[in-house]
């Protein structure tokens, strides 16, 4: 069962257009939303979220079709966005005073739990607190509603290595019940490579891929070899090449063909998401 569908998403800004993205977010799992600045990752979550209405395509979220829906859907949802969606001047506590209202399930004591656990105080004005701080107290007051989904748009951003790690393996205690499912978009493809189970990649408004993190890293290769072998085949067959003074190194998606165009000549290796996210983002292009 899936936990969100999206089918066909399409949204033109100035200069940008999301093109017929369509994708799932697995019940039960964490999916990773990746891709480089601009590739309309927050697009895509604001989208679920209700805030940015598509041109084409359809959402459905936790069997809820959300353009037909009051937005009585979003009570099982945690969401935590990128900007400060809170009033400066106000403390923590009294913040949470406004937005506890809106959900049924809020649980005072679990946000005493959570507050205490990220070391937040609650007198304290959100204008005083530092990016890491307002980043904690947005996923203290996400999950104190005790949602079955949560989305979340950067939510490592800004966060110190410590608390990160923290950050990461309170995810993965939450999808132990097999009823919760998170979706969470990065650009550090470190977070997903140590919590995710699904990624989903966006580059310049289109997807990339939307599979399991191990069948996306089986499916790509890199390549690695002398300059001399590189004519332009191989620069057609590659997703993605750099340059260097004596070889070169790319990202190919038909290993087979590869190997038997040149057996032992090359060098494979399994590429990492991040290098998976880069020679696609910058395609045959650059040179190193
Ligand atoms: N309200 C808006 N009006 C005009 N353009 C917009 C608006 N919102 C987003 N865009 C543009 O749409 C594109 C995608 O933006 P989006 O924020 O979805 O990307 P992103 O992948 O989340 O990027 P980042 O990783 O930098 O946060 C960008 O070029 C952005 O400038």
């Amino acid at each position: 069962m899936n936990a969100i569908e999206i089918n066909g998403l399409t949204k033109h800004y100035g200069g940008f257009t999301m093109t017929d993205v369509s994708f799932e977010v697995p019940k039960g799992y964490i999916t990773g939303l990746i891709g480089p600045n601009g590739a309309g990752k927050s697009t895509v979550i604001k989208a679920i979220m209700g805030m940015v209405i598509p041109e084409k395509g359809k959402i459905t979220v936790l069997g809820q079709d959300t353009s037909s829906d009051q937005g009585t859907y979003k009570q099982d949802i945690g969401y935590i966005s990128d900007e400060n969606i809170y009033y400066d001047y106000l403390s923590m506590e009294q913040m949470k005073r406004i937005i506890a209202p809106f959900y049924s399930r809020f649980d005072e004591e679990a946000f005493d739990k959570y507050m205490n656990l990220f070391e937040l105080p609650k007198r304290k004005k959100i204008k005083d607190c530092s990016k890491g701080m307002k980043m904690k107290y947005a996923i203290a007051l996400a999950l104190s509603h005790h949602p079955s989904l949560l989305i979340m748009d950067e939510p490592t951003a800004g966060l110190d290595p410590v608390f990160r790690r923290e950050l990461l393996d309170l995810l993965a205690d939450y999808i132990l019940d097999e009823q919760n499912t998170i979706l969470f978009s990065t650009h550090l493809t470190t977070d997903l490579d140590r919590v995710a189970d699904y990624v989903t990649f966006l580059n310049r408004g289109r997807l990339v891929f939307a599979d399991s993190k191990d069948e996306v890293l089986e499916s790509y290769y890199i390549v690695k070899g002398g300059k001399d072998l590189l004519d332009n085949d191989v620069r057609k067959s590659l997703i993605g090449i750099r340059e260097s003074g004596v070889g070169f190194e790319g990202l190919g998606k038909d290993r087979q063909a590869m190997q038997e165009l040149f057996g032992n000549k090359v060098l494979f290796e399994q590429p990492s998401l991040e290098e998976i996210m880069y020679f696609t983002a910058k395609g045959g292009k650059q040179s190193a």
